[in-house]
């Protein structure tokens, strides 16, 4: 069953390239995007981690500083890397397995620049110091706006492709797109419920107050990543997996059970980042229980993905591509463990407050989502235009200074992390602290340096990454392979990474 939906070897009888048939001209812009802001977002994620190493690189320019281009990181590689990457992919996704062309061209074509309108707002007005102050949802209420606008639109593409569709049956990638969709339409409407201080202003204050506004606010930043940065990336794995390794996926009734079950649980534990706060006990304690069971679904995810290779595991030595989405499930795995463990109250004791967070964070941002991304659109890209990928051999670099990037990035968060965590809260026998704020910053610095390498390894990746998809998608190289595989026949067909 699954099999049959995802394979689009048995194209449509009209003999009209794949080009024509659907609509590829904005996954490719959508694509192309996701690039841009990867390298932008990754060079600022460097460059502020530069910065908690060494201070001075701050140059005293307030637009520069790290309060200010904190936010522009993440809203660059969220929503602007991101982001664009699952517009990318679903708006291919719901073409493919539905087997119709994208609903609305000029619609889908406003969800483009609509959304990457937002994101470029977004970090001019963060630099300008204007902010809402709640993370991950920064942007200043006219642009919330526009993006709710935006996503209705998205909403509306993608819910008309599917009724549209000539098949029966709707892919379970399809599911966790729509999941995707509907959540994040919530979080964002009721997260940014807000009155404006006038019609002129960019300043707006929350509906919510005290308690509510932080559980809100962790309502959504919670769900940010279940929705966001979790269950849309698992659509793209649930298409692209399948498709590299050419073979269905391990289990469907496997992938139904842990849709249901991880979309039920995500809703539950916002409240995990909210521990010892002055929120009732019984909400932390509900939430940490969510949170260990979420580990469940989000294993069962991973062993579907992984699993989805038995047989065919040689590909790990002959594809780079195989190597980037095996190993960003080996981190969705990591991530997935290490987030129901932060979230028992007495682990998240020393773990709050500290780098621990922002090591777990990143072996879910760089692990999981940056390398399927890498992976789909490595996968993607080619297809798109009809060639072949200019090297095979720079995937294979690309693969390695991610790996160690992210090794490096991690590890030293862990140390930076416990190491803040013990030191915060130990005491000598007279029961004052044994340390001072400041002697836990100045023990922080050298694993702050090892990271802002890690991020400079990985950053390097990017760049290579942009680097080979430029070189691909230029005209003398695809008229190039398209020769090449006209003299060595249909064989060329199937070494196509
Ligand atoms: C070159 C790669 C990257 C580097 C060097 C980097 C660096 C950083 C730094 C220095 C911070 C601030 C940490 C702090 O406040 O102490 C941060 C925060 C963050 N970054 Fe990255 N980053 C990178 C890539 C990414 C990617 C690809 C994503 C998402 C897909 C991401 C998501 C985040 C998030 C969500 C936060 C906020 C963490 C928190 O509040 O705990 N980063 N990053
Ligand atoms: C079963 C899955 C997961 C659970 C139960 C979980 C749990 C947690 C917990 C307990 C925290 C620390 C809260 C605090 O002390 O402030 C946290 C922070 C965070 N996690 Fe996870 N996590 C999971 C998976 C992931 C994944 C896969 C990603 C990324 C793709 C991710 C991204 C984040 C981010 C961005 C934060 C930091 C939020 C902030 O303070 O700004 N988590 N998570
Ligand atoms: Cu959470």
């Amino acid at each position: 069953m699954a099999q049959s939906s995802t394979a689009d070897a048995a194209r449509p009888s009209a003999p009209v390239a794949p080009s024509e048939q659907y609509n590829y001209a904005i996954v490719k812009k959508f694509a192309i995007m996701s690039l841009v802001w990867g390298v932008l977002g990754m060079g600022v994620g460097v460059y502020i981690a530069a910065q908690l190493a060494f201070p001075f690189l701050n140059f005293d320019i307030a637009q520069i500083s790290f309060g200010r281009f904190r936010p522009v990181h993440t809203t660059l590689v969220i929503f602007g890397f991101g982001g664009n990457a699952l517009f990318a992919t679903s708006y291919y996704v719901v073409q493919r397995t539905c087997q119709t062309r994208l609903f609305g061209t000029r619609l889908a074509e406003f969800t483009f620049w609509g959304w990457n309108a937002a994101v470029f707002l977004g970090a001019i007005t963060y630099m300008a110091g204007f902010t809402q102050g709640r993370e991950y949802a920064e942007f200043t209420w006219q642009i919330d706006i526009l993006i709710t606008v935006v996503w209705v639109a998205y909403f509306l593409v993608y819910l008309m492709t599917l009724l549209r569709r000539t098949q029966p049956h709707i892919y379970v990638a399809n599911w966790f797109f729509m999941a995707f969709i509907l959540a994040t339409a919530i979080l964002h409407i009721f997260n940014n419920l807000a009155v404006p201080v006038s019609l002129f202003s960019l300043e707006s204050y929350s509906l919510f107050s005290g308690v509510q506004d932080a559980m809100t606010q962790w309502w959504y930043g919670h769900n940010a990543v279940g929705f966001f940065l979790t269950a849309a990336f698992l659509g793209m794995m649930y298409y692209f997996v399948p498709k590299q390794a050419g073979r269905p996926i391990y289990s469907y009734r496997l992938s139904i059970v842990h849709f249901w079950a991880l979309v039920f649980l995500y809703m539950w534990v916002g409240a995990h980042h909210l521990h010892w706060t002055a929120l009732p006990d019984w909400v932390t304690t509900l939430s940490a229980t969510f949170s260990i069971l979420l580990l469940l679904p989000s294993w069962g995810g991973m062993i579907n993905g992984v699993m989805t290779l038995s047989g065919a595991w040689d590909k790990l030595r002959t594809d780079p591509i195989m190597l980037f989405m095996i190993t960003s499930l080996s981190f969705y795995g990591m991530a997935t463990f290490e987030g129901p463990m932060m979230s028992l109250k007495s682990v998240n004791a020393l773990s709050h407050y500290t780098d621990w967070t922002v090591g777990h964070v990143h072996s879910g941002a760089l692990g999981w989502v940056a390398m399927i991304t890498f992976g789909s659109l490595y996968h993607l890209i080619p297809r798109l235009w009809d060639t072949k990928l200019y090297s095979i051999r720079l995937v294979y670099v690309h693969f390695f200074l991610a790996t160690i990037g992210i090794v490096l990035y991690i590890v030293a968060m862990w140390v930076a992390g416990i190491g803040q965590g013990l030191m915060l809260r130990a005491f000598d026998e007279f029961g004052n602290l044994s340390y001072t704020f400041i002697e836990t910053v100045v023990f922080l610095h050298q694993p702050y340096v090892v990271r802002a390498l890690g991020g400079g390894l990985f950053l390097a990746g990017m760049l290579l990454m942009a680097f080979n998809i430029y070189k691909t998608v230029m005209p003398v190289h695809r008229a190039l392979k398209a020769a090449e595989s006209r003299t060595a026949g249909g064989a060329t067909a199937t070494a196509r990474a």
